[in-house]
């Protein structure tokens, strides 16, 4: 089995992919939809990809990619704790405060604006395709007085060094990473702390049609089906057209679900099941457990 993840080597996601998949073989990827693509291509068998963080919302490419260009299946969820640590090469660890720039993926930069703002005003922020692409690139520029937001595995993979630990604006910073296959069989982890089960589903709307929306969460209220996230995001057809993105935080009741999938096909709306999976937590930032 092979599994592809958002790269460079120490992301975050890195993180979730050792803990959940250890012992199997690991291949970054540099973007999301890279690693899509990869599962797609039949190049790996699984891909390891950030959905939303508790701090920053949804990770809109993960969501786009997978409804506009690569419907592939959700299999798993694994939820992640993510601590932030702003770190420098050592030759600069005195200079932090003169810092530059500062290096991470957009969400990263998002969850420490009131520390970044704070004490390296007047940084500019630039956003790089993951927090460890930031810090292997400090780590290979050691002559600019630059620094990276990013966890302590890349910090020690890169070999940086934190000058500031922890600086991520609230606690209860998660991550919750999906897992991606071409198949729809759902994976399970002996060992990792379980939390349930969950379907996401992918409905657009009749057009143009009064109260569709509540008739579509109205089709889940009265079977009692628990919803745990709706998003909307644009179809991007035109101003105005959105699909929803809704999970929902059950085990899969093939009466109540068909029920519901087909009540809302009869209202006119389009219904993909994007995944039925069981869903993890990692208790500790970078938690390593036995294999599957
Ligand atoms: O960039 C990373 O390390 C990732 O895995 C994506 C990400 C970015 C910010 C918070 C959580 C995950």
């Amino acid at each position: 089995m092979k599994v592809g993840y958002l790269g460079p080597e120490a992301t975050f996601t890195h993180g979730a992919v050792q803990a959940f998949f250890s012992g199997k073989e690991s291949i970054p990827y540099a973007t999301i939809p890279d690693c899509m693509d990869a599962v797609a291509k039949g190049e790996i068998t699984c891909a390891v990809v950030p959905l939303e963080n508790a701090i920053e919302g949804s990770v809109n490419i993960t969501i786009d990619y997978l409804v506009h260009e690569q419907p592939l299946h959700i299999v798993g969820e694994i939820a992640v704790p993510i601590k932030q640590h702003l770190a420098v090469h050592p030759i600069n660890a005195d200079n932090w405060r003169n810092v530059e720039r500062v290096l991470s993926h957009p969400h990263a930069l998002a969850q420490c604006h009131k520390f970044l703002h704070t004490y390296v005003h007047g940084a500019v922020l630039e956003q790089m395709t993951s927090t460890s692409a930031g810090a292997k690139y400090v780590a290979e520029h050691e002559g600019e007085c630059i620094a990276a937001v990013c966890n302590e595995f890349a910090v020690e993979h890169y070999g940086l060094q934190i000058v500031a630990h922890d600086i991520h604006t609230y606690k209860g910073n998660y991550t919750r990473f999906i897992i991606l296959a071409k198949g729809e069989e759902a994976l399970s982890h002996a060992f990792i702390p379980y939390t349930g089960e969950k379907s996401t589903w992918m409905i657009t709307l009749p057009f143009n049609q009064a109260g569709a929306l509540h008739q579509v969460l109205s089709a889940f209220s009265w079977r009692k089906l628990n919803l745990s996230k709706i998003e909307s995001r644009p179809m991007k057809t035109g101003l105005g057209n959105y699909f929803f993105l809704i999970d929902v935080e059950q085990t899969w009741d093939e009466v109540l679900m068909r029920g519901a999938k087909e009540e809302l096909e009869a209202l006119g709306c389009g219904v993909t099941i994007i995944g039925r999976y069981s869903c993890y937590v990692l208790h500790t930032e970078m938690e390593n457990s036995p294999s599957m």
